[in-house]
């Protein structure tokens, strides 16, 4: 293989052939003697560095190119074991380079089987929860197994299409994917082939086996051989990684570096606390921005809603240190952009959900500071794993509600995970309330986002299993509204208990000024943000200007925002955070269509909407062909009945119809009389017979779509020949044809992962006009005559990636085809 993979590729010139020849030599020597060497080794022998392992010549020139000698404790246990063919359930501490304990068996299991080129099929399947996992994996093969091995390997994570990945992964032998999609490869694509696979490996295997992955991870391997060596790594080991029966696992060998260890965290961390009410979380943030500009860090938020606030409020504030802001509901290129900009960045704060919590090895990180509360003792492992990484030195901060203070203290304690209290200077601390409130009264937008971010704040806590940790009821709700710069929380319709009535409440404690009735007779909030139903008071208290402001409504002016909002209940705001909420929470809206009369029977009797003028300015229009009147009672309403589109809404969609023989019109499903229903037998029966029946249709059906796809498939073969039989009337191109299938193999594996030699025939083939590669344009020749220099060689002499965009780059140039 060329050093340097996929740079400065040339056409092997006759030294070079030569020179590949006896490297195939040696290498069969070589492999030969590992295979000794790997049956003499004492899995459970103490080994301290890469070099006391019987390693390939071209592995040990990788990771001395990557100036990796020591071997971790992780790596130390795991890898003789691997090397030996064992089954592995590896945890270590984050950070401790479980990477290579899985990706140096990887390249010399695969080595010593020669499992080289498009004949051996994939090999090696290496799952990873999260892109960008999967991506910083492959880079670190990458850069492992170019000096030398001539494996063929790529990325399966999406974001391509699938034709172009189809073609990618028939010339892999090894591949770096996520679970989804793997999944939808290997029941879609009929020529993937996995029969040949010898190795599979789950990275952070408690998350992939946990959240929603676990049904796609039963189902690949499924389709994998029994027969295969699989590895299981984790920063955390937990019952489920252990519950290993259903990946077939053999006799795994456990190797977990923590039991020895007093500590469940790196010993160069240092993990601190601090007490921190709800309200006051965003003042504390700010206060630590602030003394620690000079600094890399990263800041964990509950939900992608909180990170967009934050992230968008502090940037308005310029803080005076570059702010990213990472979740995953971002674009794929915007993800792979922010991580890339963040590992590169001297100083910077990263706001982040737990997207980004596990495997991303920024380097630097000088501080984890989670501002909400982790959701279990191994969310928090994960999260802090993202500094202290490979003996250096982190700080990681918690910030904690008193009623979250004990619960999490005691999990954590559990685990092993040395905290400590401390405090904020006084002097140090600052309020940032005022000028939130200002910037969400200038710019709705923010406010809308602060409102969601609120929401989802209150929903992540309630959704929360361990109660003793997070407790609702004793969040001061109101005030953390307040603090996010709102007029008022709004109201979510599942704290309609106790919590409900508490904010409800709330506004006549007189928590927050601006939820009392202006004096104009205009209550504060909008709508759409469902403010706590305020109690109109009969003595104004003392109000600021701001207070009067917020509480000032203006349908016309914020309509636009209204109708965003709607929107982004139902896309999750520009498509950016979890649209599932919604499920069971909602922001309360009015009801705008009356039942019948002209009063809202369907509203909660208590609900003062804040937008409705005095009752007897209400008029009721009825709307023929719709159920209901509507009641206009604002301007907005009545512009309404001018709307056609509008209109045709309120009356319904068209329903399709079927007619009997005698003409009367029925939906298309109506539900059957019981009585007949019955007499027609048991139900089990009926539905014995429906399925019998129904197997019978598609039985038919079947063979007349055989049928077909028999005759279309003789169609094709003909039409092949035919076209073959013509151009070898025209001479010799057939030659060129399978030439080319070869030079475009050897080009995408070397392209891919510099991991292939190039093929050794080239020499001999006829030099004829050259056939398009994978990686050029329709116009690349013509360019590359012009400019002297073609598009191919661009591509060939693209710099080695550097950052996570260079990779998304080199992982589409490979998976084109
Ligand atoms: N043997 C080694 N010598 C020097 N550095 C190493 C070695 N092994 C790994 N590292 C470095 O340590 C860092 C952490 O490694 P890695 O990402 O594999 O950790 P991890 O255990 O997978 O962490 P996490 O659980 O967070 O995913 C990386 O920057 C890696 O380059």
């Amino acid at each position: 293989m060329a050093p340097g993979g996929i740079t400065g590729r040339t056409r092997p010139t006759k030294p070079k052939k030569q020179a590949r020849a006896q490297k195939r030599k040696r290498d069969d020597v070589d492999v030969e003697k590992l295979e000794q060497a790997v049956a003499e080794l004492d899995p459970k022998g103490t080994y301290k560095s890469f070099a006391d392992l019987p390693l390939s010549e071209s592995t040990k020139a990788g990771l001395k190119a990557c100036h990796f000698a020591a071997l971790t404790d992780i790596q130390a246990k795991a890898i003789p074991l691997a090397l030996k063919g064992m089954d592995i359930l590896g945890a270590a501490k984050t950070g401790s380079g479980k990477t290579l304990a899985f990706l140096v068996p990887v390249l010399e299991n695969l080595y010593r089987a020669q499992c080289v080129g498009a004949d051996a099929g994939l090999s090696a399947m290496i799952i990873s929860p999260t892109r960008e996992l999967a991506i910083q994996i492959f880079e670190v093969l990458r850069n492992v197994g170019k000096r030398g091995h001539l494996f063929a390997a790529g990325l399966i994570i999406g974001g391509k299409s699938l034709q172009e990945e189809r073609d990618a992964l028939a010339r892999m032998n090894i591949v770096v994917c996520t679970p989804g999609r793997i999944l939808q490869h290997l029941s879609q694509t009929a020529a993937f082939n996995v029969d040949n696979l010898r190795m599979l490996v789950l990275d952070e295997a408690d998350r992939i086996l946990d959240m929603g992955f676990q049904r796609d991870v039963d189902a690949i391997v499924e389709y994998l051989p029994k027969d295969r060596q699989t590895l299981l790594f984790s920063a955390t080991q937990t019952k489920r990684v252990s519950d290993l029966a259903r990946l077939s696992l053999k006799e795994p060998e456990y190797v977990s570096v923590h039991e020895s260890a007093s500590t469940a965290t790196p010993q160069t961390l240092q993990q601190n606390y601090i007490l921190t009410p709800l309200p006051q979380k965003l003042d504390t943030l700010w206060s630590f921005l602030q003394s620690s500009k000079k600094s890399k860090i990263i800041v964990f938020l509950s939900s992608g809603k909180q990170v967009r606030f934050v992230y968008e409020a502090f940037r308005h504030m310029q803080p005076g240190i570059p702010l990213l802001h990472l979740h995953g509901r971002q674009r794929q290129t915007a993800r792979l952009d922010i991580t890339s900009k963040f590992a590169a960045a001297k100083h910077s704060c990263l706001f982040a959900t737990d997207v980004a919590a596990r495997g991303l090895d920024f380097p630097a990180v000088d501080w984890v500071v989670q501002v909400d509360c982790p959701e279990d003792a191994d969310t928090y492992i994960h999260r802090v794993g993202r500094t202290a990484r490979y003996e250096r030195d982190g700080r990681a901060v918690l910030f904690l509600d008193p009623s979250e203070e004990a619960g999490m203290l005691a999990r954590l304690a559990a685990r092993k995970v040395p905290i400590e209290r401390i405090g904020v200077r006084e002097k140090k601390q600052s309020s940032i309330r005022d000028q939130l409130q200002h910037m969400c009264f200038k710019d709705p937008q923010l406010k809308y986002l602060g409102q969601k971010a609120f929401v989802s704040y209150v929903r992540s806590v309630h959704i929360m299993r361990d109660k003793e940790v997070f407790r609702l009821g004793e969040l001061a709700l109101e005030e953390f509204a307040a603090s996010l710069g709102l007029p008022g929380a709004p109201r979510i319709k599942f704290l309609k208990g106790d919590n409900a009535k508490e904010l409800k409440n709330a506004p006549r404690r007189g928590v927050s000024p601006s939820s009392e009735e202006s004096e104009d007779g205009e209550q504060k909030g909008e709508e759409d943000a469902a403010p706590q139903k305020p109690k109109p008071k009969k003595q104004d208290a003392v109000r600021t200007r701001y207070d009067r402001m917020f509480e000032r409504r203006n349908q016309d002016v914020l309509a636009d925002h209204y109708t965003k909002l709607v929107k982004d209940d139902e896309d999750g705001f520009n498509g950016d955070d979890q649209a599932p909420e919604d499920d069971f929470l909602s922001v309360k809206r009015r009801i705008a269509v009356d039942t019948d009369t002209d009063t809202d029977a369907d509203a909660d009797p208590e609900d003062t909407t804040p937008t409705a003028p005095p009752a007897e300015a209400k008029k009721t229009v009825r709307i023929p062909g719709a159920a209901q009147a509507l009641v206009i009672d604002s301007k907005r309403r009545e512009k309404l009945l001018k709307s056609k589109k509008k209109l045709s809404k309120l009356k319904g969609g068209n329903k399709k119809l079927v007619f009997d023989d005698e003409g009367n019109a029925h939906e298309i499903y109506e539900l059957e009389d019981e009585e007949a229903f019955r007499q027609r037998g048991a139900p089990e029966e009926q539905r014995e017979r429906f399925v019998r029946e129904a197997r019978e249709r598609v039985g038919v059906a079947d063979v007349g779509d055989k049928a077909l796809a028999k005759e279309k498939k003789r169609e094709k073969r003909e039409k092949r020949k035919r076209r073959e039989r013509e151009e070898e009337g025209a001479g010799g191109v057939e030659v060129e044809r399978d030439g080319e299938g070869a030079d475009a193999f050897a080009d995408f594996v070397r392209d891919t992962a510099g991991l292939v030699e190039e093929g050794g025939d080239e020499e001999e083939r006829p030099q004829k006009k050259r056939p398009k590669k994978w990686f050029e344009d329709e116009d690349s020749e013509e360019e590359g005559t012009r400019n002297g220099k073609s598009k191919r060689r661009k591509a060939a002499e693209r710099a080695e990636p550097e950052t996570l965009e260079d990779l998304e780059a080199l992982a589409s140039g490979l998976l084109g085809a």
